[in-house]
């Protein structure tokens, strides 16, 4: 799928409200968490995640991020309860990261950012599809999940290993039997506040839920994410890095902790 937006200083985020209007809207992603202003909520309730690794399709380079996909015609692959209602089912996930370990993540903590952030898209399964959910306020749901780096991830190592096949933009392989819960944190205190898609087409639909606590990668696990391409097979080669929006303004959104 061909795009004129990127991450290049002339179609990245400063850029985008050029063909998408919404980019300057009311409850845009990601955004700077501040704990100290967010509020216990004790009505949030844990999250649920129940993911079959059966679900798992294909590991993709899609030109901005590496996406690994998910059969979600059954609900076999789900999230219930946390801050939501009803049953969203896993479509996708996928990173961002930075072209050193200082930036990478979309979501900041009061300022900071992780080297990497996981998203774990899901859609509510009041909609027949991911395409209708990804137009509705309440369609989707993503869970965030920071990575900071210490120790190798034999997890992620997984998913590293299939990079070969998928260096450029356009490839393709396929990933079975992967269980993403592998890559959630041991605690899953989280925050949760109303956004959007963090790349166009920049949607206002969804709930997003991001882990307090982040998972383990190494550097040189880094080095790998930035081994792949933004760009095609025989174009010139553009490396896979910075593909981060940064923060948004809240415009009066409550962020809601579901710990205290
Ligand atoms: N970063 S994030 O907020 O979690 C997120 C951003 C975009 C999408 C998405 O689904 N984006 C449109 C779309 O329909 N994507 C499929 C077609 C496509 C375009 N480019 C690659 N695949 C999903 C999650
Ligand atoms: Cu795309
Ligand atoms: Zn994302």
């Amino acid at each position: 799928m061909s795009h004129a937006w990127g991450y290049a200083p002339n179609n990245g985020p400063d850029k985008w409200a050029d063909n998408f209007p919404i980019a300057n809207g009311p409850r845009q992603s990601p955004i700077d968490i501040v704990p100290g202003e967010a509020s216990y909520d004790a009505g949030l309730k844990p999250l649920n995640l129940k993911y079959d690794p059966s679900t798992c399709q294909d590991i993709l380079n899609n030109g901005h991020s590496f996406q690994v996909t998910f059969l979600d015609d059954t609900d076999n692959s789900t999230l219930t309860d946390g801050p939501i209602s009803g049953i969203y089912r896993l479509k996708q996930f996928h990173f961002h990261w930075g072209a050193s370990d200082n930036r990478g993540s979309e979501h900041t903590v009061a300022g900071t950012k992780y080297p990497a952030e996981l998203h774990l898209v899901h859609w509510n399964t009041k909609y027949p599809s991911f395409g209708e959910a990804a137009s509705k306020p309440d369609g989707l749901a993503v869970v965030g999940v920071f990575l900071k780096i210490g120790d190798e991830n034999a997890n992620l190592q997984k998913l590293l290993d299939a990079f070969d096949a998928i260096k450029a933009k356009g490839k393709q392989t396929t990933f079975a039997n992967f269980n993403p819960a592998t890559l959630l944190p041991g605690c899953l205190d989280y925050w949760t506040y109303d956004g959007s898609l963090t790349t166009p087409p920049l949607l206002e639909s969804v709930t997003w839920i991001v882990c307090k606590e982040p998972i383990s990668v190494s550097s040189e696990q880094m080095a790998k994410f930035r081994s792949l391409l933004f760009s095609a097979e025989g174009e010139a080669e553009c490396c896979m890095v910075d593909n981060y929006r940064p923060p948004q303004p809240l415009k009066g959104r409550a962020v809601r902790a579901s710990f205290q």
